[in-house]
């Protein structure tokens, strides 16, 4: 059976507090969008040779960590503990880029759980599927629907997220990633939280015209002034014709939503991944 897991872009993100064990808390509103890894598990016959009851093989996009760490092999081990699953083998397409702000393993978690779930009848549901994503890391909870969502606390508490949907569909989306890689851990460290004036949920209610002026991404200031070329292709995505851009989560990705498709992005950006598709 095979299931492929998408990316999401953050549309605004506010650091609004800091709890005692250092994690943070925030505002966003998490879109999926159609840039995607495939997944797939396969039955591991009794008679094959392995140490684990879960083996993975990546292609596509280098992954780097061992397979012990990957995100897909630690859903498996977190519901093996609950379930009694069969012994499978899990192969990754991996397409999203890594550490891009694009919740690429965060997503596989995610796809993991739902896949052992639809393919062994497991009847987990949908909030206790969100809750053992959320054991995963902060942003898994939300690809357990992979709806456009409200998220507060650590990321793990979500709304149905109305107004994005309607404004963006016809949209035209750019992502554009640069060999820059930012650690999530080390953005959050230069964050001084506080509430902004207005809600993302509220301004992504908003024409998408008033987005440019209202809608911020709290990462983008300490990092841009790290990674001035983050900045730069912000910039240059704008010049382009985008109605708005930002960049994603803890970056280092960057996006931009056109009313017309963007041309030319493999020029403009050269040597960055760059990815399209009409929302
Ligand atoms: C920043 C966001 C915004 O959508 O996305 P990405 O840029 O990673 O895609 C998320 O909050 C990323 O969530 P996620 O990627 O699941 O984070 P985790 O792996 O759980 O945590 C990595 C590290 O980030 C910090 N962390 C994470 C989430 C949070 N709400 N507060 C934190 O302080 C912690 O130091 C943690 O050890
Ligand atoms: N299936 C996976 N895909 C990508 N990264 C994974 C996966 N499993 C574990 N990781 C680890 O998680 C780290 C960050 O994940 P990634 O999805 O790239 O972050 P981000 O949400 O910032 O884009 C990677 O650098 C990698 O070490």
């Amino acid at each position: 059976m095979i299931t492929f897991p998408c990316a999401k872009i953050n549309l605004g993100l506010n650091i609004v507090g800091q709890r005692p064990n250092g994690y943070h808390d925030l505002e966003t509103v998490f879109y999926p969008v159609p840039l995607c890894d495939a997944l797939e598990i396969k039955y591991m016959g009794e008679e094959f040779p392995s140490e684990v009851n879960c083996d993975l093989k990546v292609t596509g996009n280098v992954v780097n960590c061992n397979e012990a760490d990957n995100l897909v092999i630690k859903a498996y081990n977190l519901l093996a503990k609950d379930y009694k699953l069969p012994r499978v083998h899990a192969h990754l397409y991996k397409q999203i880029p890594s550490e891009a702000g694009l919740g690429g393993g965060s997503s596989d978690a995610a796809y993991m759980i739902r896949l052992l779930d639809e393919r062994f009848r497991l009847n987990i549901g949908k909030a206790e599927m969100e809750r053992y994503a959320a054991r995963l890391g902060a942003d898994c909870a939300f690809f357990i629907s992979s709806e456009p969502s409200f998220a507060t606390g650590i990321g793990d508490e979500l709304m149905p997220a109305d107004g994005p949907k309607g404004n963006l569909d016809g949209y035209h989306l750019a992502i554009v990633k640069p060999n820059i890689a930012v650690s999530t851990k080390e953005a959050y460290a230069n964050i001084s939280p506080h509430k902004p004036e207005k809600c993302c949920r509220d301004i992504v209610r908003q024409p998408i015209e008033t987005w440019k002026d209202e809608l911020i991404n709290d990462f983008e200031e300490p990092i841009f002034n790290r990674h001035p070329d983050l900045a730069a292709i912000k910039k240059q995505l704008y010049q382009l014709g985008a109605v708005y851009a930002a960049m994603s989560g803890s970056g280092s990705s960057l996006f931009g939503l056109f009313k017309e498709e963007p041309c030319h992005l493999n020029t403009a950006f050269a040597n960055c991944f760059t990815f399209t598709a009409k929302l």
